[in-house]
């Protein structure tokens, strides 16, 4: 389902002297589908810049990445939104959201622009929110003042509203307590059950180890420093 061939990375810092810094040298993995795969390795080793070119952030120099039979490398800005929207799921570390607009409707709208009536998209939140513990009393407020790891589990119900089939997870129980990351444990434990091709970044060894079938060291696609 994610297929990464020959992907190379380098970075060119243009208020520098246009120093060009190498990071990724030729990355190749594959997730299948009902398959769980952490990105590990030491800081600096390239994870959240891996994870931010496979959900297409980052532009890749060489190489392809494919989620399905669409290589983001190649693909124009509007197949890559198509992609998004429908078969590329992405739980970052925080919420990012528009001010004043409801938990409810913020949780829903990935259904929303998927064409899912309203009722049946709301119903869908709901049943999230309530199995993450959000207090129903919040639903009608915007997230924008809520604790930390409540803003990541609204970001999480949001992020697994709609059953994609590809899923990337920066650190997504980070700020959690024990029994709300058990409980989004059990969400990705569902989502791979289902068939979803999951790429994750845990900090967490105990939820990594739990969770994840394989793990790959970025570190192997550090390039070689030249001497
Ligand atoms: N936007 C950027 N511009 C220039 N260099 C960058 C940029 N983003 C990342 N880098 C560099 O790429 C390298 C890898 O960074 P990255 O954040 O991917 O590492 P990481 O493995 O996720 O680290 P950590 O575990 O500390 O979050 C670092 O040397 C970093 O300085």
């Amino acid at each position: 389902m994610i297929t990464l061939t020959d992907v190379s990375k380098t970075f060119t810092l243009h208020n520098q002297g246009s120093a060009v810094i190498a990071v990724i040298d030729k990355a190749n993995l594959t997730v299948a589908p009902g398959e769980c795969v952490a990105l590990t390795g030491a800081s600096g080793a390239g994870k959240s810049t891996l994870m931010r070119m496979i959900y297409g952030n980052y532009l890749t120099q060489s190489g392809s990445i494919r989620i399905g039979d669409v290589d983001l490398v190649q693909a124009q800005p509007r197949d890559v939104i198509a992609l998004r929207r429908a078969k590329l799921g992405y739980v970052s570390q925080f919420l990012r959201v528009v001010p004043r607009v409801p938990t409810l409707d913020v949780v829903a709208e990935p259904l929303r622009v998927l064409g899912i009536p309203a009722p049946a998209a709301q119903d869908r939140a709901r049943a999230l929110l309530t199995q993450l513990n959000i207090p129903q009393r919040l639903w009608g407020l915007s997230p924008t003042t809520f604790s930390g790891g409540e803003q990541q589990r609204v970001n999480i119900a949001r992020g697994f509203a709609h059953p994609y089939p590809a899923l990337l997870l920066d650190e997504p129980t980070a700020s959690l307590d024990p029994h709300n990351r058990e409980i989004v444990l059990s969400l990705i434990a569902d989502a791979k059950a289902r068939g979803a091709a999951i790429i994750g970044i845990f900090h967490d060894a105990e939820a990594r180890d739990s969770i994840c079938d394989r793990e790959i060291d970025v570190g192997a696609f550090t390039p070689q420093a030249v001497a």
